[in-house]
């Protein structure tokens, strides 16, 4: 479990995490959202005990970072991918770290076979291509078998398998019962790995929820409609109450079901390419939410 406390971290000129208050619970996956600067990396680096909070405590299985006397077997945490000696063997920087922290040698090649590494376990780490030192980094986050996994955007720069490989590994992490703290700040990531959502804007909290009630009450939630001529179907479904949204080539129908949308296309005659459920709703609730919250770096 982490728990945070009224957690505040001011730098000299900025307010990055303004009295976040938040537990993130053992067994699920906990998506950490929120646009570029929201406070994401900070919170997890004080997580970690890699920045001090300015106000409140961060803690993980209760104690702050400071104070785990086996912090690897508590806590594992994917920060800075790049945050690697290049010049060592994939293998020796596991056991580095493994010597270090009281962890039987034995672990490294588990690890490793974990995240799919035992080939190139004798590369030197500077040679790796991103998607290998992201492995590297959650074989080094797994390596002390802890209950609590703290992963900062782990699928940013993963080609599709990666991507894949990598929410297989946080779905099955929380299956076995570990406390997941996932960032990213793309919603359509979060929605198909997480199970509650904690999105913050600008340090402070905006929604902590589970993932099917913010699906749930994401409005919009319709039907997607394609074809060649839709001008006629458009006026239709406007006509029988639907709000619709022309998008070029496609409609987005808010207010009608799918069974709706194929009858009145039916009855017009309308030639249809796509008549689908639409998943953006949430995107767009996610957007709305934080909306406000967003930080254009070039106009402050
Ligand atoms: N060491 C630092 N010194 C000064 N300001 C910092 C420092 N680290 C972070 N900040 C500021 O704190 C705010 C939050 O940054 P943080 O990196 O935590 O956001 P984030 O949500 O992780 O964003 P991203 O998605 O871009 O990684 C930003 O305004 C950032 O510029």
């Amino acid at each position: 479990m982490i728990t945070l406390e009224r957690v505040g971290k001011r730098f000299r000129d900025a307010v990055a995490v303004d009295d976040l208050s938040l537990v993130v619970r053992p067994g699920q996956v906990t998506g950490f959202l929120g646009p570029n600067g929201a406070g994401k990396s900070t919170t997890m680096r004080m997580v970690m005990g890699l920045d001090r909070p300015t106000s409140g405590r961060a803690l993980v299985a209760g104690r702050p970072y400071a104070e785990l006397r086996d912090p690897l077997r508590e806590v594992g945490a994917l920060l800075d991918a790049k945050a690697l000696h290049p010049g060592r063997s994939a293998r020796n920087h596991l056991r580095a770290l493994a010597r270090t922290h009281r962890i039987p040698v034995r672990r490294v090649d588990e690890v490793l076979d974990v995240v799919g590494l035992t080939e190139a376990a004798g590369r030197r780490a500077g040679t790796f291509s991103l998607g290998m030192g992201q492995r590297l980094g959650i074989a080094a986050a797994l390596i002390g078998d802890p209950g609590v996994l703290v992963f900062d955007e782990p699928v940013n720069g993963l080609d599709p398998d990666g991507v894949l490989w990598v929410r297989g590994l946080i779905r099955s992490l929380a299956a076995e019962g570990r406390t997941v703290f996932v960032s990213s700040h793309l919603m359509s990531e979060m929605q198909v790995t997480a199970d509650q959502l904690v999105v913050i804007g600008r340090g402070r909290l905006l929604a902590d929820a589970p993932l099917a009630d913010v699906l749930a009450g994401a409005h919009g939630a319709g039907v997607t409609v394609r074809g060649p001529e839709l001008r006629l179907l458009a006026e239709a479904l406007a006509d029988g109450g639907a709000r619709v949204r022309d998008e070029g080539d496609r409609l987005a129908v808010v207010g009608a079901s799918l069974e709706d949308v194929g009858r009145c296309a039916h009855r017009l005659g309308v030639l249809l390419y796509e008549l689908s459920p639409a998943q953006a709703s949430l995107e767009d609730a996610y957007m709305e939410l934080t909306a406000e919250a967003v930080q254009y770096g070039g106009t402050r």
